[in-house]
């Protein structure tokens, strides 16, 4: 993958201890039920679901719809990084602490199928000051299949009046209560 140096961690960067609170072993559910990404409520969202066992890390699955084709047949590849926007969005989560995307980057490997399942690990590679550093892999139909797109972030730490001033608030985004039930 062709990763710029601002999405890894600068050397010595201690791997982040998980949050004791954070969700493992059940499902994550959304952070927001009309979030595009995650929300159940959104019509024509991507409805990921996902799991995490560390704290850390979030395996995620987003099955690929006729809604989301760019060339016939074939996933577009903003539908693609948003599924993983999404879904490193879980990890920053699970620290139980509001984070948005600084910066985002997919390498884009083979092209995903209508009806491919993807399965999606993202994780944590580092927390720095406001900054958490992120990567994730997207594998075609099973744990072991083939990598289609890997991704890479920058998350940046935002208080919650961060929500309140750009958009409608944070009603329906509280940590604690959706996604760590
Ligand atoms: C209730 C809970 C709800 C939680 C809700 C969660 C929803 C999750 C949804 C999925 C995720 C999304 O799509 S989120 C939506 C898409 N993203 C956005 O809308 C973000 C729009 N951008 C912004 O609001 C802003 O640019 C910020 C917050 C990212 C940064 O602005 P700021 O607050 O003024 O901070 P700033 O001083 O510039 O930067 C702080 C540190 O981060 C670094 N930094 C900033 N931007 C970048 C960048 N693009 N790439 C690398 N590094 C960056 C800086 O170098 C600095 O490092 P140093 O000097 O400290 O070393």
């Amino acid at each position: 993958m062709n990763r710029s140096t601002l999405t890894v961690p600068p050397a010595g960067t201690p791997q982040p201890e998980p949050h004791p609170e954070a969700s493992v072993g059940v499902p994550l559910g959304p952070h927001y039920a009309r979030c595009f990404g995650c929300g159940p409520d959104h019509p024509t969202g991507l409805h990921l679901e996902a799991v995490s066992h560390d704290g850390l890390s979030v395996h995620a699955e987003f099955t690929v719809g006729d809604l989301h084709q760019g060339a016939p047949g074939l996933a577009h590849g903003g539908v693609l990084a948003t599924a993983i926007d999404e879904a490193l969005g879980m990890v920053v989560w699970l620290l139980r602490k509001p984070y948005v995307t600084g910066r985002l980057e997919t390498d884009y490997l083979r092209p995903v199928p209508v009806g491919t399942t993807l399965l999606i690990t993202t994780r944590c590679t580092g927390v720095v000051g406001r900054k958490a550093y992120l990567e994730a892999e997207a594998r075609l139909d099973a744990p072991d299949g083939p990598v289609a797109v890997r991704g890479a972030a920058v998350f940046v730490e935002v208080p919650a009046a961060h929500f309140e001033r750009h958009g409608g608030g944070a009603g329906g985004m509280v940590p604690g209560r959706e996604v760590n039930p």
